[in-house]
């Protein structure tokens, strides 16, 4: 396993979003979690990628308890072993998409040129290698999320946490932007754990979560999703 949540529970002041979630994610594993709006998703995916602290639980990534973690120890991990890519792809927008996807390696410490070299690369994985120097207010959403997805990836980090990654594409784009990222994590064996309303998104992942008013359907193990659904 790479990331195990046990009995994950967060409130928002008398609001109990999350209560009790024991989950694990293995090695190179892509992971949906589903169910209806307000259901306490985003919840869970900020307290996995260690955005949010949980109340109680814990949350562990290999042999690292990053519910116990500072701030800094926690920020550190997202910039380095964990990627994060949102609805919006938050784009900076006075930046080229090279210069974005760069970006988190430059925070890292990499110089300028190999940074640039390795955006590029990311870019052209992601099928956007044509938009490097255009501004995001240039690029279709589709663009800008495949933008984004790269900037997630250009650190090759371990796992991706994704929340509705494409709920601001239509039907097509989403697919094709979803299509790329299970290609590209699995030919990198990076695990993503992608957080969903839309059972059509759930059906690239290699296995399914339901959470239901902050707690998942069942023990945790979840639903394989049929060998097929998903292209391999
Ligand atoms: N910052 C916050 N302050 C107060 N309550 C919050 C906050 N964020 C979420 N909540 C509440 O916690 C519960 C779970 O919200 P969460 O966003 O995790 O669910 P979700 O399943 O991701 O929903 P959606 O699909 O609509 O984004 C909801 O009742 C929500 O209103």
């Amino acid at each position: 396993m790479i990331l195990s949540a046990r009995g994950v529970v967060r409130s928002y002041g008398p609001t109990p979003a999350v209560r009790g979630v024991t989950l694990d994610v293995a090695e190179g594993e892509i992971l949906a979690v589903t169910g209806p709006s307000g259901c306490g998703k985003s919840t869970l995916l900020h307290c996995l990628a260690g955005i949010i602290r949980p109340d109680a639980g814990e949350v562990t990534y290999r042999d690292q308890r990053v519910d116990l973690m500072s701030e800094a120890a926690r920020s550190r991990l997202r910039r380095t072993e964990f990627g994060v890519l949102f609805q919006f792809g938050q784009l900076v927008a006075e930046l080229t998409a090279a210069e974005n996807v760069a970006l988190p390696l430059l925070l890292a410490g990499t110089g300028r040129r190999a940074a640039r070299t390795a955006a590029l690369a990311w870019l052209d994985r992601a099928g956007v290698a044509d938009v490097a120097d255009q501004r995001p207010g240039q690029m279709s959403g589709g663009q800008q999320q495949r933008v984004a997805m790269a900037r997630a990836l250009v650190t090759e980090p371990r796992i991706v946490f994704a929340d509705e990654p494409t709920g601001a594409l239509d039907t097509l784009a989403g697919e094709q932007v979803l299509g790329q990222l299970v290609r590209v994590a699995h030919e990198h064996r990076t695990a993503v754990v992608l957080v969903t309303h839309e059972a059509r998104v759930a059906g690239h992942a290699d296995r399914e979560l339901v959470l239901r008013d902050g707690a998942l359907d069942d023990s945790g193990l979840g639903i394989a999703v049929p060998t097929g659904r998903h292209g391999r």
